[in-house]
């Protein structure tokens, strides 16, 4: 059997069989994507809005993590990026999961939409034939002397240090990320490996490194997801120009990869890798990197690089705190403009816990509604305008759990949630939990009734009622009945 050859077995690692073959179908699939994308926008804003501002997108290449959208003038981009930029991410991601961003670009003459361009391979299948990722030679010979451009961070402008809401799940990143940014190479911090869940601010700390050290325009900084770092090492071996490559990481003062777990499983790359990691920290070249595991975790990583990764400076972002998620609503209403009560804040801060990203995307849409509308945020409007996210969000709390943390609130057995005992102290638990279990699951009165020792729908109705009218007489009461419901949805 013959043996593959290096470009062979890359080509295989970065593209599965399937993506291969359609790769020729590619601008097809954006083209699909973004007509299924406007139609949900247009539901969501409405036929006025979307011709106004969205009707003249056109759909631009995909490179790595990010798609590009193209917008006939620089008003309609920027409109276009702070009122639906969010959204417009989110809708590419959910249709093509490799999509983490959007870039909104002004059309220059000669772009043209997808379908009208001929894909030319995983990384040039970018419908719009950009300029390559990596300098081809005669690109190269074009150009001398900015091999570096190529790899010039396209860093989102919102994401720097000062819009990072600092706190405890997250300071000890902050500081090593403000740190490196003061002093790239420092002992002790290189490599610098961020990891945390899924939305919680690696790139922005990522971007807000690079930001900081471009600032000053002396030092050369490369930002790239594990991706597209893998598409570049691809598309330099098909275009012969590895050395071209190799040699431009190498010349940067500070290479930044981001999710780096994409990596696993892609051995080729991996060394690859390896060995420009290596080239520049011994360079004394700073190396920043992200992922969703710690360096011990990433198991499928190949064990030399693991070591070297955690040799430097490991520092997590964790689970976000209501405390720090209303502080980052605050910060993002703030700038928005528009005003948005604190009990709006609290109430998306309780329900969407999960990642810092999906709560500023609904911050981002009752904003734009209230742009839009010129109508107050309120409650009600929270509610509504959010309706199917807020759904998704709902937590699936049991009766069970209501009735075990109503007992351990209130110093009561447990037992006693199915007890006939009818003592003040026991009873009137048991009604908050009957009236939790309402307000918080889907069961219906009957069902409530059977898991409280087989009590008939109506004494349900009746703790309801009670708890309901007790809560409107007495302040203490309802913050303690409020407190529980938050303990229980978070
Ligand atoms: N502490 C914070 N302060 C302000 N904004 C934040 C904070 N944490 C996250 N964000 C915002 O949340 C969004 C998602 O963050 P980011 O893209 O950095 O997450 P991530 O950890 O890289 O996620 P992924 O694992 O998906 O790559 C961004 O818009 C970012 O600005």
């Amino acid at each position: 059997m013959p043996v593959p050859t290096q470009s062979e077995r890359l080509l295989n690692e970065g593209l599965p069989d399937a993506e291969q073959a359609a790769a020729g179908a590619f601008s097809g699939l954006i083209t699909d994507a973004w007509s299924r994308i406007a139609a949900r926008m247009k539901s969501e804003v409405g036929d006025v809005e979307y011709r106004t501002w969205l009707q003249q997108i056109v759909p631009g290449p995909i490179d790595g993590d990010e798609v590009t959208l193209l917008l006939p003038t620089r008003f309609l981009r920027d409109w276009v990026r702070g009122q639906y930029g969010d959204r417009l991410s989110t809708l590419w991601n959910q249709e093509i999961p490799a999509i983490r961003r959007v870039e909104l670009q002004v059309m220059r003459p000669g772009d043209m939409p997808p379908a009208a361009v001929d894909s030319g391979g995983p990384i040039s299948a970018t419908p719009m034939a950009a300029a390559p990722a990596v300098s081809t030679p005669s690109r190269a010979a074009e150009r001398p002397g900015d091999a570096r451009s190529d790899l010039a961070a396209p860093l989102d402008p919102r994401f720097t240090f000062d819009t990072f809401i600092v706190g405890k799940p997250n300071e000890f990143a902050y500081a090593c990320a403000r740190r490196v940014a003061e002093k790239p190479s420092s002992a002790g911090f290189n490599p610098l490996f961020l990891y945390g869940g899924v939305g919680l601010g690696k790139t922005h700390l990522m971007h807000a490194i690079g930001a900081e050290l471009m600032r000053e325009g002396r030092i050369s900084v490369a930002y790239m997801s594990a991706e597209k770092f893998m598409y570049r090492f691809i598309a330099a071996i098909r275009s012969q120009s590895t050395v071209e490559f190799k040699d431009q990481l190498r010349s940067v003062d500070v290479l930044m990869i981001d999710d780096l777990q994409f990596l696993i499983g892609k051995d080729n790359t991996q060394e690859e890798f390896f060995h420009t990691f290596n080239a520049l920290v011994d360079a004394g070249r700073q190396i920043v990197v992200s992922a969703d595991k710690s360096p011990s975790d990433l198991s499928g990583l190949e064990d030399r690089l693991r070591t070297r990764l955690g040799c430097g400076m490991v520092a997590d972002i964790h689970a976000t705190t209501f405390e720090l998620r209303i502080s980052i609503l605050e910060a993002k209403a703030a700038a928005s403009g528009v005003t948005v009560p604190a009990k709006v804040l609290e109430f998306l801060a309780h329900k969407i816990t999960t990642n810092v990203r999906e709560l500023e995307g609904a911050l981002n849409r009752l904003i734009a509604h209230a742009n839009l509308f010129g109508r107050p945020v309120t409650l009600e409007s929270t509610q509504e305008v959010l309706h199917d996210i807020l759904k998704a969000h709902d937590r699936r709390v049991t009766i069970e759990e209501i009735q075990r943390k109503v007992a351990e609130h209130w110093n009561i057995r447990l037992t006693d949630m199915s007890s006939a005992r009818r003592a003040r102290a026991v009873a009137r638990p048991r009604q908050v939990a009957m009236y939790l279990a309402k307000q918080l699951t889907s069961r219906s009165l009957p069902e409530i009734g059977r898991k409280f020792g087989n009590r008939d729908h109506t004494t349900v109705m009746h703790a309801v009622s009670r708890v309901t009218e007790l809560m409107e007489r007495d302040t203490a009461f309802a913050e303690d009945v409020e407190l529980m419901r938050r303990m229980l949805e978070s």
